[in-house]
């Protein structure tokens, strides 16, 4: 699945399991399924992820599932945001270990970035539950984005609890899909919010720029 991205993949797990468990940000009994349950349930998100867009990874914790989607996908530009600093040396570490020009650490909460940060996906893993993930999410995605809540088996009965909260916060369309069949077990769970289109007077030039449309940008390896 990796291809050519799995020696980075690989030196990452092995950050997680040795820095990642010292400094408290993975708990050790995860150490033995890191790769299946944590690497490999995040990197099969990259099939739902448009070329070439701009990513925000909120809670992005010790980097799942922001640093494996940079490191699989060198074409998108990714910001993981995350508020405590301990994680933010850990993930700034990370960024600069693998070598990741595609990605940025950014200090602080989703929702205080309404005004300073906008993109085509929002992913997140474990981070709240989903009418205030929403919330934190939504005001930072581009016309036809994507929010994209890595949920686990209760992720139909959330979203049904929640949909009257969604379409309150701005509109949009929402449904649970399952991603990654034969590559991880079980699949993994996925709430995808995407905004419809709408006359948002607030948006900036920026935020409507079409994924794809930013220039590439190559990686120091
Ligand atoms: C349970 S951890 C999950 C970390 C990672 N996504 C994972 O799956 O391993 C939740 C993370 O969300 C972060 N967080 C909590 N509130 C936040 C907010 N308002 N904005 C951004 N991140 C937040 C926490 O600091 C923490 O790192």
């Amino acid at each position: 699945m990796f291809g050519p991205a799995l020696p980075l993949a690989e030196r990452y797990t092995a950050l997680l399991a040795d820095a990642g468990v010292r400094r408290g940000l993975i708990g050790p009994r995860e150490v033995p399924r890191l790769w299946e349950r944590h690497v490999l349930n995040c990197a099969v998100v990259a099939e739902l992820i448009p070329e070439g867009a701009d990513v925000i990874d909120i809670g992005s914790g010790a980097g799942l599932p922001g640093v494996v989607l940079g490191l699989l996908r060198p074409d998108l530009s990714i910001t993981l945001l995350e508020p405590l600093l301990r994680r933010t040396v850990f993930l700034d570490e990370c960024v600069t270990a693998l070598g990741l020009e595609n990605v940025t650490v950014r200090r602080g909460r989703a929702e205080e970035m309404r005004r300073e940060l906008r993109a085509d996906v929002v992913t997140a893993r474990a981070v709240a539950p989903l009418p205030r993930l929403a919330g934190w999410a939504l005001p930072l995605l581009r016309s036809g984005g994507n929010l994209l809540a890595l949920k686990g088996e209760q992720a139909e009965a959330e979203l049904t609890a929640a949909r009257s909260d969604l379409a309150k916060q701005r509109p949009c369309v929402a449904d649970v899909i399952r991603v990654g069949h034969g590559k991880v077990d079980p699949a993994t769970t996925v709430v995808r919010v995407t905004v419809t289109a709408e006359s948002d007077s607030a948006a900036s030039p920026r935020s409507q720029r079409a994924p794809g449309g930013r220039k590439k940008r190559g990686r120091k390896r």
